[in-house]
């Protein structure tokens, strides 16, 4: 049986890396990738290790598994509403509006805690508004983000009284005009400008570049604006931008805001007043070692030019709200080592964590959070954490040096965003349980999908 000893082993067998790996996240051999779960947890909110078991706030995971099983999804309440007061006290200088990008994740008790706890969101879709007012979520603290909302959801949205479109083409402004019409009820809009600024991040989540479906030109915002102003139904009130997900650096979001601003200073001269400044979200989290700005730093850097502009300021935080918040608990089923790689088959996959796979985003494992029984392996050695699905894009780490036995459990950190939000039913796998623990406290707040859930809206064809 496995205990909590890769530190040791891994030490033990290649000495370089003896003293390193006691102080460092990471340490890289030509073998793979070593992640120190106790330096890693030291960075974690509410992740941490007692007498060398792991507990999130003070629940044990050994308890969590032996309760809801794996794959689970894990979320810790504390580090949620943490994250959503350091984003408040950090903007207390301003008038401001946290509103969370729901797309993150979904999930109804995530969306009831941050709406009692003040919180707005971002929706793309009529799908993600009804969960907000499901979850008790007020309308009037919603933006409406996305580059193709229908007639359905424009008119739904506008019914709930949300409190603004962020409009991105003028086709879409078109649309709304016309829906607020035949509803005699003006719509409240911002335009999404983008400002061809580079996020330095992954190009599939790089938003903010004219190569991007996003948003509007920068250079045709203005005659956007005063197109808009001649609509019977539309009712400007806002400006809004979002460049990309997973920014580390704060350089990005200053060079938007500049323009952002000089767009007002511009509108301002042609009569347009606005009533408020979106900035979209986008700030990064630490996966492994990455060293993003933290929300403070972030906050430091923006407040000068925006206690200056003098305008309540709307921001629309996914990722930093909740990847940190979440863990997935998954379990080795097999060891297959062969003659050029060693791959641990889990019970998770691409379709419950798709990060790895779509973005190759590296992922911390923590080994061992409960130990198996079954067959072991010699020490660490390099494994590829891999799921059953038939597709070898099927990973969730590469590389990972680890000391492994079936059975094992192993907690993938920063899966509370985009992780069961992304998840999917492909190769017939019903998603995974989701749930929440608040101090000593836990409970079931997704049920696992049984195989019966997956195909009960089918039918068999009818011969007539
Ligand atoms: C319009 C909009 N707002 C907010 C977000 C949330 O971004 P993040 O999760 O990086 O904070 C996204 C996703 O990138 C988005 O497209
Ligand atoms: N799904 C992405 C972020 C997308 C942001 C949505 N605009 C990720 O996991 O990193």
């Amino acid at each position: 049986m496995n205990n909590f000893k890769t530190q040791e082993n891994i030490t033990d067998q290649n000495p370089t890396v003896q003293k390193a790996a006691s102080q460092k996240i990471t340490t890289q051999t030509e073998q793979g990738l070593y992640i120190n779960p106790e330096a890693l947890t030291a960075h974690l909110p509410t992740l941490q290790y007692r007498d060398e078991a792991l507990y999130m706030e003070s629940v044990s995971i050994s308890e969590l598994v032996e309760r809801y099983d794996t794959p689970c999804y894990v979320y810790s309440q504390q580090a949620i509403l943490d994250v959503y007061r350091a984003y408040s006290d950090s903007f207390a200088a301003v008038k401001h509006q946290i509103c969370y990008a729901v797309k993150a994740n979904s999930n109804l008790a995530v969306l009831g805690i941050l709406a009692q706890a003040g919180a707005g969101f971002d929706i793309v879709s009529r799908g993600e508004l009804m969960r907000v007012l499901a979850a008790g979520g007020q309308a009037s603290r919603v933006v409406f983000s996305g580059v193709g909302k229908t007639r359905d959801d424009i008119e739904f949205a506008l019914t709930q009284g949300i409190s603004c479109f962020n409009v991105e083409s003028i086709s879409e402004l078109t649309l709304i005009n016309m829906v607020a019409k035949q509803l005699d009820k003006p719509a409240p809009i911002s335009l999404r400008v983008n400002p061809d600024v580079d996020a330095k991040t992954h190009p599939y989540i790089s938003t903010g570049l004219k190569d991007n479906k996003f948003g509007i030109a920068h250079d045709k915002a203005l005659a956007v604006y005063e197109h808009a102003a001649t609509l019977s139904h539309i009712n400007i009130i806002g400006i809004d931008c979002h460049i990309g997900s997973q920014l580390t650096e704060v350089a990005p979001f200053i060079a938007a805001l500049d323009k952002i601003i000089e767009l007002i200073h511009s509108l301002r001269d042609k009569g347009i007043e606005l009533r408020h400044v979106d900035l979209g979200g986008g700030l990064g989290v630490r996966y492994i070692d990455e060293t993003p700005v933290t929300i403070e730093e972030f906050a430091q850097a923006l407040l000068p030019k925006l206690i200056e502009l003098g305008l309540p300021v709307f921001f629309e935080p996914g990722r930093s709200m909740v990847a940190n918040a979440g863990i997935l608990l998954t379990r080795v089923d097999v060891l297959k080592p062969t003659e050029h790689k060693n791959f641990a088959i889990v019970d998770a996959a691409m379709n419950d964590l798709i990060r790895p796979a779509l973005y190759q985003a590296e992922m911390a494992v923590i080994p061992e959070v409960l130990p198996g029984d079954g067959i072991d392996t010699e020490g660490t050695q390099a494994w590829d954490i891999v799921g059953a699905i038939c597709e070898t894009g099927d990973f969730l780490a590469k590389d990972r040096l680890l000391s492994l036995a079936t059975g094992d459990v192993l907690a993938i950190t920063g899966a509370g965003a985009y992780g069961f939000a992304m998840s999917s039913n492909y190769n017939s796998r019903p998603r995974a349980a989701e749930v929440m623990v608040a101090g000593n406290q836990h409970q079931l707040i997704g049920k696992r999908e049984t195989i019966e859930d997956l195909y009960a809206g089918e039918s068999l064809w009818q011969a007539k």
